[in-house]
């Protein structure tokens, strides 16, 4: 059976240089493409690679994932920075290419991803929710792409509840004190020399507590989560936000 022909933007990041590593150890993938910032786009189709893994920043994603598009090059992506915007417009990039599937996962990390699906069963049995996302200092964007899906998926499930606004007593807070707010739950972020990934999603009501906490120690982590979609994407047209769409949760 032939390999599946596989490149990787943002080749020479922490993430890019760990997917490289990952793409090589597999026996199913074959790496056509380790691309770094200076590197022309081009070169995916030049060198006919099949499905190419996204792992830049906010900034070049867009731009990387339409060339992708264009040139019907199926696409994982694991960088951060999709407003619903930006979701909508490639969405209709998709449409001019069936056939064509990107994958954005807000995270790749296997227990991330649990951590997201529990935090929507468990949203419509408390009062109070609130999500905090630890990282290492070098990250572009806050708060995490993961807390901010997260946040979501506990706002949508305490919506089809029925659930009023939160209680918080705050009259007088300092600029962030209370964090982002994320359609309705506060979102904390958190910068550490030593970290790498982290979250913990808290809910409250009246005599418990709930946290459920999700810890990513390496970048191998995300590993299993990239090669996953990389081979699932090929059969999946069209745009599909979030891994757990390949991990029959529910089965
Ligand atoms: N989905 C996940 O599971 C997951 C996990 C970790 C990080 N991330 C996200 O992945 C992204 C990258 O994270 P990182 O820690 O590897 O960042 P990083 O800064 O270590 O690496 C990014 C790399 O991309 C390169 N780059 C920037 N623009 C480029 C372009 N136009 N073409 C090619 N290369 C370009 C940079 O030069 C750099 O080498 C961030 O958005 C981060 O939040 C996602
Ligand atoms: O290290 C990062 O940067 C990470 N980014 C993703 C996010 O913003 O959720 C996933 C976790 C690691």
């Amino acid at each position: 059976m032939s390999k599946l022909r596989v490149a990787v933007i943002g080749a020479r990041g922490r993430m890019g240089s760990e997917a490289v590593r990952a793409v090589e150890a597999a026996e199913d993938l074959e790496l056509v493409a380790a691309l770094g910032r200076d590197d022309p786009l081009e070169t995916l189709t030049e060198r006919g690679a099949q499905v190419a893994v996204e792992l830049t920043h906010p900034d070049s994603v867009v731009a990387n994932v339409g060339f992708c598009v264009r040139n019907g090059v199926h696409a994982v992506v694991g960088t951060t920075g999709w407003t619903e915007e930006r979701l909508g417009a490639l969405r209709e990039e998709l449409a001019a290419v069936p056939g064509t599937g990107v994958l954005i996962a807000p995270n790749f990390g296997i227990g991330a991803v649990l951590t997201m699906h529990f935090a929507r069963q468990a949203a419509r049995f408390f009062e109070s929710a609130e999500v905090v996302e630890l990282h290492h200092p070098g990250k572009a964007d806050a708060p995490s792409g993961t807390a901010t899906r997260t946040a979501q998926v506990i706002a949508e499930a305490r919506r089809a509840a029925g659930l009023p606004p939160q209680p918080d007593a705050t009259t007088s807070a300092l600029e962030g004190a209370r964090g982002a707010d994320v359609e309705g739950v506060p979102v904390h972020a958190v910068r550490l020399r030593g970290l790498v990934a982290h979250q913990e999603v808290l809910f409250g009501d009246e005599g418990e507590i709930l946290t459920i906490r999700h810890d990513s120690m390496n970048r191998g982590s995300f590993m299993p989560g990239v090669l996953l979609g990389v081979r699932r994407v090929v059969g999946t047209p069209g745009l599909t936000v979030g891994l757990e769409h390949f991990l029959d949760l529910d089965g």
